[in-house]
């Protein structure tokens, strides 16, 4: 079995070894020729996967992609080819609310808001929209909720129609996909007419695919001298080749790494492992748990004092995203953006400190930070 994987996927070798040999691959330049013999492809979201990159190719049975977001693939034709397909759901859906989280509070800390008085509107309610809402719930911060397909189908779920929510939040987050056709696209979802509709000062912060915001539009906005909005943008238009002109305008840049914890990388490539094992009938040999590094910071005592003010500071101990915007200004015109995602420094989740503490605040879990046995 000839297994072809992106050389970013954390721990492919260790997982797929069982099935056969592993050959990495650059994913963003790799081509149809190198991918002649793959029987098993396995992607992350910088290779395009359609006829094009396949067309040498008659041997494919898997195709998986380490990601949440599938937009780079062509489900339709991969399944006319009968070539089974899986992403990872979920995979790194705590690691982007942790980008989101510390991206308040260093707004938060830089335009002295008090965030309990802001009201948050989450576009896009799935995995990390819902997870997000939850910790924004738990730090007592209001959200609005748009999600026109959850609205559709879910009885009782409380959405908010986009153009209110425009009118309403005083910060939006993106959590949808990239759909570029349908009643439900997202592509340009934020373009001149939105943007016409928000607050003078409403923050916006997107991690979820660059076109969701039309940024030739966004830089008109931002560009105007009497706007003043706070922005955060982990996605851009075009990437690796993104629209400089943006940054000065930008609060916190950073390089498409809001996924990119430990975990949420590496759970990726554990989804897919239990996919290819399910499909070949293998028998599962390898757990995430036992492959992981050990966290720099295991347990930490929480005392009766502790409070919501004091939950900045735990966060900080194990990520604070004005490092990622310091790398992204310093390294992006030398090495460039592509070379930022793949020398990331290593980031744990919360999950990985252990609270211990007679009384632990309830917050605390549903932040994601983990309880001590
Ligand atoms: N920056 C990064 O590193 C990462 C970015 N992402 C991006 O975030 C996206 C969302 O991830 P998940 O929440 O896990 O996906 P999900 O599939 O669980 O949720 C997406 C939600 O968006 C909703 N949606 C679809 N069209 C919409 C529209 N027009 N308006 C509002 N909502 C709409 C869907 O109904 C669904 O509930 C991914 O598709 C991916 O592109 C995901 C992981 C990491
Ligand atoms: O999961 C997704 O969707 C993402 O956007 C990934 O976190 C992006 O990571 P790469 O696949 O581009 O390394």
């Amino acid at each position: 079995m000839r297994i072809f994987a992106d050389e970013n996927m954390p721990l492919v070798q260790q997982f797929f070894n069982q099935f056969g040999d592993v050959n990495l691959f650059n994913g963003r330049h790799v081509s149809a020729a190198q991918l002649q013999d793959a029987d098993i492809l396995l992607v992350r979201s910088v290779s395009n996967v359609n006829a094009q990159l396949l067309q040498h190719n008659t041997k494919l049975r898997f195709v998986g992609t380490a990601t949440i977001g599938m937009d780079h693939i062509d489900q339709t034709y991969l399944a006319a080819r009968n070539v089974a397909f899986a992403s990872a759901p979920g995979c790194n859906a705590q690691s982007v609310v942790e980008y989101v989280l510390s991206s308040l509070w260093c707004l938060a800390d830089k335009y002295q808001w008090p965030l309990a008085e802001k009201t948050i509107g989450i576009v896009g309610v799935g995995n990390i929209g819902s997870r997000l809402a939850q910790a924004l719930q738990a730090l007592n911060i209001r959200v609005l909720l748009c999600d026109p397909v959850r609205a559709r189908n879910e009885i009782g779920f409380n959405h908010t129609d986009f153009t209110t929510l425009c009118q309403q939040a005083d910060i939006i987050s993106f959590h949808t996909p990239l759909i570029s056709s349908g009643n439900d696209a997202t592509k340009h979802l934020l373009n001149a007419d939105t943007l016409a509709l928000l607050k003078p000062d409403c923050a916006l912060i997107n991690a979820s695919r660059g076109a969701v915001i039309d940024n030739q539009a966004l830089l008109q906005d931002l560009s105007r001298a009497a706007k003043r909005r706070a922005v955060v943008l982990d996605v851009w238009e075009q990437e690796p080749d993104i629209l400089t002109a943006l940054l000065p305008y930008v609060d916190i840049a950073t390089a498409h790494i809001a996924g990119h914890s430990i975990e949420g990388k590496a759970r990726g490539t554990e989804m897919l492992y239990q996919r290819c094992a399910a499909l070949l009938q293998q028998p599962l040999q390898q757990q995430l748990q036992q492959l992981l590094p050990v966290p720099a910071m295991e347990k930490l005592q929480i005392s009766a004092n502790f409070g919501l003010p004091d939950v900045q500071n735990i966060a900080r101990l194990l990520y604070d995203v004005r490092r990622d915007d310091a790398l992204l200004r310093h390294y992006l015109h030398g090495k460039g953006f592509d070379w930022l995602r793949k020398s990331y420094p290593p980031r744990r989740e919360f999950s990985s400190l252990q609270l211990c503490g007679k009384v632990i605040p309830d917050f605390l879990p549903q932040l994601g930070f983990s309880l001590a046995q």
